[in-house]
């Protein structure tokens, strides 16, 4: 069994990337013809050890999300996914804003047919298709599709000035990429209906960390360097099974208590299979740091 698991990783880890190395992202070093490898014009990346960080770059528009960002996004999240040097990723914005929602400017004249027949947006939703974890590192404004980005990565770190909103209700539509089911199950029914009802009432850091939407406040320049060293704590462990933890806790959101608790108790069992199970016990039991392997 856990050789099959395997199979998906040992083609990540072979795969070539989509368009090239990963460093070779960074816009300023960018020298590649723009038909096989644009030039990022929305997003900055760099690495630091095994954790790849994505900053979103849109600073005249508060890092609103239009479409030539989110194609960006998706392309470079897929490319760090299947880059084995990689364990994990940080997603962060600028200081003023992580995202202040979808671009207004960009979709007020669509219609309903257009939206419709094109699936207008649903590539937002590429990016919980990541198998690596995602800590976002949310500073300023997360407001209406930012609030959804960042509840559709794993963990959220918030800066202490950081505001968490859907005001989608106050520009006549409604949130539409997670903002009325992933908000219900982080701060609750009530809470989430004041938020989405009003369209005006925010959270705060503090409010967020209390309510469980974020799971540590920080002051707003240390945010990304927290999660980037939280990602490279993740991304020293066996990745494999890195990977059956975020499944096992994506699971919860999916199905009921027994069928997570059955899918859990498999993925325990097949840890069992794993080279690195036996190395982190192994290793517990004679007193030192274990070495993973990642098989
Ligand atoms: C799978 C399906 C997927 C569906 C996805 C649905 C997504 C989602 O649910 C829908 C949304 O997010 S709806 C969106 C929900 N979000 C909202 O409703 C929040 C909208 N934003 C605001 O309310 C205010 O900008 C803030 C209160 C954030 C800051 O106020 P402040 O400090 O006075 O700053 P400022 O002067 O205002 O802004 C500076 C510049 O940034 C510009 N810009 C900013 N946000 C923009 C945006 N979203 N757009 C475009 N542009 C945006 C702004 O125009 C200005 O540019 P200008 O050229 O200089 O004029």
């Amino acid at each position: 069994m856990f050789a099959a698991l395997r199979q998906p990783l040992a083609r990540a880890a072979a795969a070539k990337p989509l368009v090239r190395s990963f460093s070779a992202y960074n816009p300023i070093q960018n020298a590649v013809s723009p038909t096989k490898s644009p030039k990022l014009e929305y997003l900055l990346t760099e690495t630091r050890g095994r954790v790849g960080i994505v900053t979103l770059h849109r600073p005249k528009a508060l890092n609103a999300l239009c479409n030539g960002l989110f194609v960006e996004l998706n392309q470079v999240l897929k490319e760090m996914d299947n880059n084995a040097d990689i364990g994990a990723i940080v997603l962060t914005g600028s200081e003023r804003a992580f995202a202040a929602g979808a671009d207004i400017k960009e979709m007020k004249d669509r219609n309903f047919i257009e939206n419709y027949s094109e699936n207008f947006l649903g590539h937002w939703t590429q990016i919980i298709n990541i198998r690596k974890p995602i800590v976002a590192a949310v500073n300023g404004f997360a407001l209406g599709g930012g609030c959804e980005l960042a509840m559709m990565c794993d963990i959220i770190y918030a800066g202490d000035k950081a505001v968490f909103g859907q005001p989608e209700i106050k520009l006549g539509t409604i949130p539409g990429a997670g903002g009325t089911q992933r908000l219900v199950k982080a701060v609750g029914k009530s809470k989430a209906m004041e938020m989405c009802l009003t369209g005006s009432v925010n959270l705060t850091a503090e409010e967020a960390e209390r309510a469980g939407l974020v799971s540590r406040v920080l002051p707003a320049d240390q945010v990304v360097d927290e999660a980037v060293k939280t990602a490279e704590k993740i991304a020293n462990l066996s990745q494999p099974i890195v990977q059956m933890v975020k499944d096992a806790i994506n699971q919860s959101f999916e199905v009921p208590l027994a069928a997570g608790l059955t899918f859990e108790r498999r993925l325990f069992h097949a840890t069992f299979g794993s080279n690195d199970q036996k190395e982190g016990m192994a290793a517990f039991a004679e007193k030192r740091k274990a070495k993973f392997t990642n098989n």
